[in-house]
């Protein structure tokens, strides 16, 4: 398969390329073909880690080629990982962030377009995820909308962690996790439909409302105080889950969770690309229809896809919704 990743050189990059090599992310079956875009001030240190990865000599790993131009990057792609975007600078606005950011996923759309598999599936990782993904297909008029994806499985497996921890049980008993609406302190961490070891959880309402919910939407910005830098590792490991269980459908009949245009589910706008608990099914996700929504629910999920509805506001006035 022909994987296509930008910001090939950044640090999700680095923690990405090598497990979608390894056979990760399509299986040990596949073989992969990967097309890292940079910028030209980065496609020297692009070119290293195609040195490496040919150093690695994964058995699943096919060619690797660099390019600093979208439209042969994107050419044939299969898979289409958008991971470079533009950070927010000092005394940047999120208007100003939007519009650099429309700048670079508006002529990816394009270039998705002009050369992309008809079947490519492309999730957006760069941030703002959900309004970049929002661009780029609008962009991509010949490619189904829904073949535009962002990420919150970030969010998703820091939520299941979060609560294993909690209840001392392994992340494999958790199930029933929803994330909804924006990846930003917005997002909807929702566990009133978990179960734990396939029973119904006991959910200790002041420990969600107050600790649990802005741990999970608090997270990134609590690993960049730690860290010094944004999660990088999570991350690719999150967008490899994404994509695997994208292809290979999720397991056992699970949910997960993804940004998707919205098809107006649970009052959210068609069209706004938001977080919904989703299963994978024959290669295509799906809402997972009729969850009841409670009054607690219903407030946090309106105020993340008013966030959403903002923002994209904000890029079609700015002309960038095409
Ligand atoms: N959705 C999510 O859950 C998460 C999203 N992120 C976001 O992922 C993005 C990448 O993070 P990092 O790898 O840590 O950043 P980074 O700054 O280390 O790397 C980004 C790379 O993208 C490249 N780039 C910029 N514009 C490009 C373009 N037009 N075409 C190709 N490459 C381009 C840069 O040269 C740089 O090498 C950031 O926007 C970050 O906020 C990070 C963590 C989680
Ligand atoms: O907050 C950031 O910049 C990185 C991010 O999206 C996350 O860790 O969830």
């Amino acid at each position: 398969m022909r994987v296509t990743v930008t910001g090939a050189a950044g640090q999700i990059g680095y923690a990405l390329l090598f497990r979608i090599a390894s056979g990760a992310m399509l299986g040990a079956d596949t073989r992969v073909d990967l097309r890292l875009l940079e910028l030209p001030a980065a496609a020297r240190a692009a070119e290293g880690i195609a040195m490496e990865l040919q150093d690695c000599a994964f058995p699943t790993l096919g060619t690797v080629d660099v390019f600093d131009d979208a439209v042969p990057a994107f050419d044939g792609a299969e898979i289409a990982l958008l991971v470079g975007s533009r950070p927010r600078g000092p005394g940047m606005e999120r208007r100003d962030l939007l519009e650099a950011n429309g700048g670079i996923f508006a002529p990816q759309g394009r270039a998705l377009n002009a050369g992309a598999a008809a079947d490519v599936r492309v999730l957006v990782v760069g941030n703002p995820a959900n309004t970049n993904a929002l661009i780029a297909a609008a962009h991509a008029p010949d490619i189904p909308a829904e073949r535009f994806t962002a990420m919150t499985r970030l969010d998703h497996n820091r939520a299941v962690a979060q609560l294993a921890a909690h209840e001392s049980v392994p992340v494999h008993q958790v199930s029933g996790v929803a994330i909804w609406g924006n990846h930003s302190a917005t997002q909807y961490p929702d566990l009133t439909h978990t179960r734990v070891d396939g029973r119904p959880l006991g959910l200790d309402r002041g420990w969600y409302a107050d600790e649990f919910i802005p741990t999970v939407a608090k997270r990134g910005a609590a690993i960049i105080e730690a860290r010094g830098s944004s999660s990088a590792a999570s991350a690719a490991s999150a967008a490899i889950d994404h994509v695997r269980d994208w292809v290979a459908g999720t397991p056992g009949g699970e949910w997960t969770s993804a940004a998707l245009p919205s098809d107006g589910s649970y009052g959210v706008p068609e069209g706004v690309v938001s977080s919904f608990p989703v299963r994978s099914v024959a290669g295509e996700w799906r809402i997972v229809p009729g969850l009841e929504i409670d009054a607690f629910s219903r407030e946090r999920i309106d105020a993340s896809v008013a966030e959403l509805v903002e923002e994209r506001n904000a890029v079609r006035e700015l002309g960038l919704l095409g």
